[in-house]
């Protein structure tokens, strides 16, 4: 095997080299370097990463996420909505709700179409993991870890950890122009604290439904946007009061919004679009 077919495709600019492994066959000891190769904007195509197409025993399709330094995530919100649209639009499901298998467990997409394209697409991304052992982050056991004090690089700052399936901290900021995402980013990314490491979230309330939101993603450095970090985003805010649970939240990505609920069921509800921006073969 010494090519191999992709798609490209985007959310808000959280752009993935797709490969649908129903029609093509990866040794699994190439994925994590393919992932590198393929994410370069130089000698490869250019992403934040490589995501799989795969079939599933317990849904009809299953993803698989690789991040641009080759690690392996649990989870992908934008992702999520790409491989939704890129299973109805080659009638992997026949469907327009249907689960997708991740790495933490079944999510539920429902696919918006217009003139048989999916413009955008609904996620239950399901229940968020709050105790400190789910993030995981090290320390006492604690049912949540809610406006924490942790002293980074000498620094004392405030943190909430929320986990969808994957790990993230969140830090609440006056300016999200402001944020220090590429300095404080990529030192707590592998804080110690965080045995898997950790997607790194910076926050400026707007209102009780507005957040201004920028991310340094575990693995990949600073992305366009971040749907499960935006979903952590708008737990976070509700645990420490920001903003209203049930209510549909507007999240603000450096590429665009997200439209984001925290039901009193429990389950957390993101919308936002996919968009495909080219096919082609990679030479290995
Ligand atoms: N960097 C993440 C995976 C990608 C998540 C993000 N791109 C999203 O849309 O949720 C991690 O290692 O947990």
């Amino acid at each position: 095997m010494d090519r191999f077919s992709f798609t490209k495709m985007h959310g808000l600019g959280n752009s993935y080299i797709y490969v649908n492994m129903f029609e093509e066959t990866i040794p699994e000891s190439l994925l994590s370097e393919l992932a590198v190769k393929v994410s370069n904007v130089h000698t490869g195509i250019g992403a934040d990463g490589m995501i799989l197409i795969c079939p599933s025993e317990v849904a009809p399709v299953k993803m698989r996420i690789f991040n641009s330094d080759g690690s392996e995530g649990k989870n992908c919100g934008n992702g999520l909505r790409c491989v939704a649209k890129y299973a109805y639009e080659h009638q992997l499901v026949n469907e327009r709700s249907f689960f997708i298998e991740t790495l933490s467990g079944l999510v539920k997409a429902e696919v918006f179409v217009e003139d048989g394209i999916v413009t955008k697409v609904t996620v239950d991304m399901g229940k968020p993991r709050l105790k400190r052992s789910e993030i995981p982050m090290l320390g006492e056991e604690a049912a949540q870890v809610v406006a924490e004090k942790i002293e980074v690089a000498g620094e004392t700052y405030e943190i909430t950890a929320v986990s969808m399936g994957n790990p993230h901290v969140i830090f609440y900021v006056n300016d999200i122009n402001q944020a220090p995402v590429t300095t404080l980013g990529p030192i707590v990314e592998k804080d110690p604290r965080f045995p898997e490491g950790v997607n790194v979230e910076f926050v400026e309330v707007v209102n009780d439904c507005e957040l201004h939101f920028r991310v340094w993603e575990r693995g990949s450095g600073v992305t366009q946007a971040c749907g499960t970090g935006a979903c952590a985003a708008v737990v976070a805010s509700v645990l420490n009061g920001k903003t209203a649970r049930n209510q549909e939240t507007v999240v603000h990505l450096a590429g665009g919004d997200l439209s984001i609920t925290w039901t009193d069921e429990g389950n957390v509800f993101m919308t936002g679009p996919a968009e495909t921006i080219c096919t082609g073969v990679y030479y290995i």
